[in-house]
């Protein structure tokens, strides 16, 4: 029986995957529109990479399809999502280059469509659960593969989406503050929310790239500069993180539907 793919969802200074074995690309058609996939092999079992923002990163965390992209996944077959994330720290503790497995988030988006359930489907109006919105059993995969390949993460974080693509105020950052939040990002959300309309079990893996508005050295601005240099050190972990939680995947025959 073939297993159901593994999906990857990355962004930000993650364009492709080169460990993928025999990679085909896919434009793949749904209600919500396209998506654009990587569909491959790693450590012998199937994967499908999607990385966000898009070919040269010419789509906007506000303009992202997040829709297509969840849709295009389930479509697939996929059962399990594990996303990545690059963000700013909110919690002054984080330094660029830490690593967090969230655990929840706030959302301050504003204007991005956020369900499949807008009344246009046979399932009309749905009110969906998301008190635990990134999945357990990947949460466990992400951190095991921290720990086996020798890397640290936080286990928990509660990322704060903004609507980008402008940076936040030093009063938002305060404002994500109070209301619990460790880093701050533009993507997360609806990406976790509809992976959990669409029955997708959802983790991600956040990386700190700078320190959000405010927050350590107040009057530096944010400059793509110290974001890329924090990417070329750190994206090789989050590599190997995922190296490892595939290789253990592949190592194990698939659990039945859950
Ligand atoms: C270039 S910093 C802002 C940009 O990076 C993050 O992207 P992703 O979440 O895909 O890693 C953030 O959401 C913004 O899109
Ligand atoms: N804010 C929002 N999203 C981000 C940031 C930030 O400071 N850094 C990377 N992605």
């Amino acid at each position: 029986m073939t297993r159901s793919p593994l999906a990857i969802i990355a962004g930000t200074g993650f364009y492709d995957l080169d460990a993928l074995e025999n990679p085909t690309h896919h434009t793949l058609d749904t209600a919500w529109g396209q998506a654009r996939v990587t569909k491959g092999e790693w450590h012998g079992i199937p994967v499908v990479f999607l990385t966000r923002h898009g070919a040269g990163h010419s789509v906007p965390p506000h303009l992202v399809n997040y829709r297509a992209n969840i849709r295009a996944l389930a479509d697939l077959g996929v059962r399990d999502v594990v996303a990545v994330n690059v963000t700013g720290s909110i919690d002054p503790t984080l330094q660029p280059g830490d690593l967090l497995c969230l655990d929840d988030f706030v959302d301050f988006t504003k204007q991005r469509p956020v369900t499949f359930f807008d009344g246009s489907t046979p399932e009309g109006v749905v009110h969906t659960d998301v008190m635990t919105p990134y999945h357990p059993a990947i949460r466990r995969e992400i951190l095991d593969a921290a720990a086996t390949s020798g890397h640290s993460i936080r286990d928990g974080g509660v990322y704060a989406c903004f609507e980008g693509p402008r940076f936040e105020t030093r009063a938002e950052i305060r404002l994500a503050a109070l209301a619990g939040a460790d880093v701050a990002g533009m993507t997360g959300v609806p990406e976790a929310t509809l992976a959990l309309e669409a029955g997708l079990r959802y983790a991600a893996i956040s990386l700190v790239v700078n320190p959000a508005s405010g927050v350590g050295d107040a009057d530096e601005p944010i400059t793509m500069d110290e974001i890329n240099a924090v990417l070329a050190a750190s994206s090789a972990t989050v590599l190997e993180i995922l190296d490892d939680l595939v290789h253990t995947r592949a190592t194990f025959p698939e659990e039945p539907d859950a």
